[in-house]
């Protein structure tokens, strides 16, 4: 997957460097650049904002460079994804589906965010996301293409060093809660591991954690369990 990532603020994207997606990175899984938004200015001062049409507090990112930008970085095969608080929700679906994709362009807006028709013109050839982590502010988009970043590279093959961790977690083809994981040593501080891990009886184990599953979502997140079809219950799970 061929990832572009456009921003004031490069350094702020430092952190793709590191852990897993600085592993992706190194075996060319995920071949990524970002790229300073300044790169398109032509004026000495290499100005990106200015104030916005209709008055108000703040700047606006200004279309020129962006345009610009999209021209040198968009290709066929091409989504252009800006994380905005006027986005859909972000959940694990959309990380499958941009993982799904070829070619990613983040736009990172900053000030008061992006001038419309940078989007709009963007949308007459290319698709377009606008994708939001929660209904919070942050300061630009940065933070959130590193959260959206790190959800789509696992998803890509052979980046999880065990892909079977994707079918049990939260959020996963069952979409529940995860159960609650527990390790050595058996005894800590006045806590014991549940028994049923230690039996190493596997069809006892795997009913304990679905159980622990339903019942984890049921409390936390009713409206996971509320989605779901009936047919993602087998009939012990309604007698549960
Ligand atoms: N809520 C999101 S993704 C955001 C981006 C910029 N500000 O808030």
């Amino acid at each position: 997957m061929r990832v572009d990532v456009v921003t004031i603020f490069p350094e702020y994207l430092a952190p793709l460097d590191l852990s897993l997606v600085g592993k992706a990175r190194a075996a060319g899984t995920l071949d990524l650049a970002v790229h300073d938004l300044r790169t398109w200015t032509s004026d000495v001062h290499r100005t990106v904002d200015d104030s916005p049409y209709g008055g108000g507090p703040g700047m606006v990112m200004r279309p020129e460079p962006w345009g610009q930008a999209l021209d040198a970085l968009a290709g066929p095969h091409t989504r252009l994804v800006v994380p905005s608080p006027v986005g859909a929700p972000f959940t694990q679906a959309t990380a499958h589906a941009l993982a799904a994709e070829q070619h990613l362009i983040f736009a990172c807006g900053r000030y008061e965010g992006i001038d419309q028709r940078v989007l709009d013109h963007a949308a007459t050839r290319m698709p377009v996301s606008e994708i939001s982590l929660g209904d919070y502010v942050l300061f630009g988009g940065e933070v959130a293409v590193l959260v959206i970043l790190e959800a789509v590279t696992r998803l890509l093959p052979g980046v999880l060093g065990n892909a079977d961790s994707l079918a049990e977690e939260s959020h996963g083809p069952a979409g529940l809660l995860e159960a609650p994981v527990y390790t050595k040593p058996a005894q800590w501080r006045d806590l014991s591991v549940p028994d049923v891990l230690r039996s190493g009886d596997h069809g006892r184990i795997a009913r304990w954690r679905r159980d622990e599953a339903l019942l984890r979502t049921a409390r936390r997140r009713p409206d996971l369990l509320a989605a779901l079809p009936p047919e993602a219950f087998d009939k012990r799970d309604r007698a549960t």
